[in-house]
């Protein structure tokens, strides 16, 4: 069982991951596997998401799936029940948060202000998802936050890409980033999995500076 902690350690990068066909699921999780990322969120945005965490989860051991976009309990229960490893939100509720911690599953929740974050961590979530990072101050926003809150660590997610992410992941605060860039729709519909492949190995050569 991952915590949220170690789930951020994980990767430099977590991909978010929009599944459209179930069966894209496996090979999708081998070709982010084959680039040296081992763990994947996929967004329940799409009817197939539940049944591709499913399959993940059974047939790809070595990968570390987990749902996103959780926005009420009842989907944190389905991913619960499907086999997720954790479990991430783009926003935080009380309700949300109960359900979701309910399932004993890792949590990444999301918050984009200092008192979403403060709230959260009263409840002793310190591993936070900041979204939607981009429009929400960026990393000015995040280096601002470290000052009163050094011990929260923050997965940045929203509006990320390749070349923005180094300069996230230099923060004394970010343990990674997440972004959907792993995973174009353009290359999920080809199933071009090679190239899903290649934009692993170029996000695991992204890793943080020594601090
Ligand atoms: O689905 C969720 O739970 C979200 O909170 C939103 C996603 O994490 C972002 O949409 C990914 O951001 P992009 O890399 O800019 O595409």
């Amino acid at each position: 069982m991952v915590t949220s902690s170690e789930l951020l350690t994980l990767s430099p990068v977590l991909p978010v991951v929009v599944l459209h066909d179930a069966d894209d699921a496996v090979p999708v999780a081998h070709a982010l596997r084959s680039g040296g990322v081992g763990v994947m969120e996929v967004t329940l945005r799409t009817p197939a998401a539940v049944d591709a965490v499913a399959r993940v989860a059974r047939e790809v051991p070595d990968m570390v799936v987990g749902a996103g976009t959780v926005t009420t309990p009842q989907q944190a229960r389905q991913a619960a029940d499907a086999g997720a490893a954790f479990l991430v939100t783009p926003g935080c509720t009380e309700t949300l948060v109960s359900a979701a911690l309910d399932t004993g599953l890792a949590l990444l929740p999301g918050a984009a202000t200092v008192s979403e974050a403060m709230r959260l961590a009263e409840r002793g979530l310190h591993a936070l998802k900041f979204f939607p990072a981009e429009a929400s101050g960026g990393t000015d926003a995040l280096r601002a936050i470290a000052g009163p809150l050094p011990w929260l660590r923050f997965c940045p997610t929203g509006g990320i890409t390749m070349d923005s992410a180094r300069r996230y992941l230099e923060l004394a605060n970010v343990d990674c980033v997440g972004g959907s860039w792993l995973t174009p729709p353009d290359a999920v519909a080809a199933k071009d999995f090679a190239w899903i492949e290649a934009l692993a190995r170029q996000a695991v050569a992204l890793t943080a500076p020594e601090r």
